[in-house]
């Protein structure tokens, strides 16, 4: 029996105290790749003021008028190319990841996993791990580089989540990781791994980090410059001279100028410029989703492939990689020091 077991009352409801838990939180995607399930999940991301920088008044018209009466199709067209049994890759690989750091990290530290957008939500997964007696929770955005849309969001969504709790958790957050020498040396074992597996020797490798509108580098969110500089320390570690390293940008969304070079535009360059062989690796990921597997692994590859390129390759994300295992052990045993 425990102290606290000892002193309370035979009426009081039980406690569960002292656990320390992980929460890994990515971006989200829909139960089922069909229109109705993309569109709510649609719905609730371009409703986030942290994605979508519009007022209220001038953007829900256009996303419920517009957006959400075009888009879903589209998307759940996209997603069903890449859906595999288990579900969304990226819901399915955010639990794998969950899953090899319990067993890593042992039973003293419980580990969850939750999307900041659809299921499972984040308010969901913090009153499971509570009721389990977590009462120090790191949590871990899984965005090596931070930007306001991703890792700042996931932060708002905890704090809305605490603010309606009467026994809230001692939290931690995860520092983005674009230039931590672990995160570096995942990314460059990993990705000479792959690129050494290929039947053909690249003559570029493209650098492909997810875009942003261009006018939030402006107003000082450091993503652009964390993705230059996770691509400047990447080609260090890399040391390929006979390797042409290019980082672009990519999944355009909206008529506002985004971050450039844009992806699709460079694959065409470089195919009309003459590079035969080349292949794409996109370090802003930490795991594989829609945007890797669909928007570059197939639309990319027929962009470079129609436009002359002769080969393409699309890596790999970290994923479950003993390497980026190893990395994300490595910075959550940084949070978790001295809680357990
Ligand atoms: C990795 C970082 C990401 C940033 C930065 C980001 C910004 C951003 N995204 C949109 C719009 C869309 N993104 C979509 C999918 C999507 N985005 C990310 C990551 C970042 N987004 C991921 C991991 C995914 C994949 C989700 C999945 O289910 O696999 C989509 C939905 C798909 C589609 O319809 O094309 C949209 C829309 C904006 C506007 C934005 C920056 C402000
Ligand atoms: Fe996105
Ligand atoms: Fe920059």
């Amino acid at each position: 029996m425990t102290w606290r077991e000892q002193q309370l009352p035979p009426e009081h409801p039980p406690v569960r105290s002292g656990g320390v838990g992980v929460l890994l939180v990515n971006l989200g995607t829909p139960d089922a790749p069909d229109t109705a399930s993309v569109k709510r999940y649609l719905g609730e991301f371009l409703s986030d003021k942290r994605v979508v920088e519009i007022p209220d008044l001038i953007w829900q018209p256009i996303l419920r008028a517009v957006i959400l009466n075009t888009r879903p199709k589209k998307s759940a067209a996209a997603y069903q190319k890449v859906w595999t049994a288990e579900g969304s890759p990226l819901a399915v690989i955010t639990r794998q990841q969950a899953e090899a750091m319990q067993a890593r990290l042992g039973e003293r530290v419980r580990v969850d996993w939750a999307m900041r957008y659809g299921t499972p939500s984040i308010p969901e997964r913090l009153q499971v791990m509570m009721e389990a007696g977590c009462e120090r929770i790191v949590l871990a955005p899984m965005y090596p580089q931070y930007s306001g849309a991703t890792t700042a969001t996931v932060v708002d969504k905890v704090g809305d989540t605490l603010r309606a709790m009467r026994w809230q958790p001692a939290m931690r957050t995860m520092p983005p990781y674009h230039d931590d020498p672990a995160h570096i040396e995942a990314l460059a074992k990993d990705t000479a791994r792959q690129l050494d597996a290929l039947d053909f020797e690249p003559e570029v490798l493209l650098l492909s980090y997810h875009g942003m509108p261009e006018r939030t580098l402006h107003l000082g969110d450091p993503y652009h410059c964390q993705c230059q500089k996770t691509s400047r320390l990447l080609e260090e570690a890399m040391a390929r001279p006979g390797l042409r390293f290019v980082t672009t940008f990519q999944s355009r969304f909206g008529p506002a100028k985004w971050l450039e070079p844009a992806t699709d535009n460079t694959l065409q360059k470089e195919a009309a410029a003459g590079t035969k062989r080349l292949a794409v690796a996109m370090p802003g990921f930490s795991a594989d989703c829609l945007e890797t597997l669909e928007e570059i692994a197939i639309e990319g590859r027929e962009t470079f492939i129609e436009g002359g390129g002769e080969e393409f390759a699309a890596l790999s994300c970290l994923n479950t990689s003993d390497a980026g295992l190893d990395m994300l052990e490595t910075l959550l045993r940084r949070e978790l020091s001295g809680w357990c």
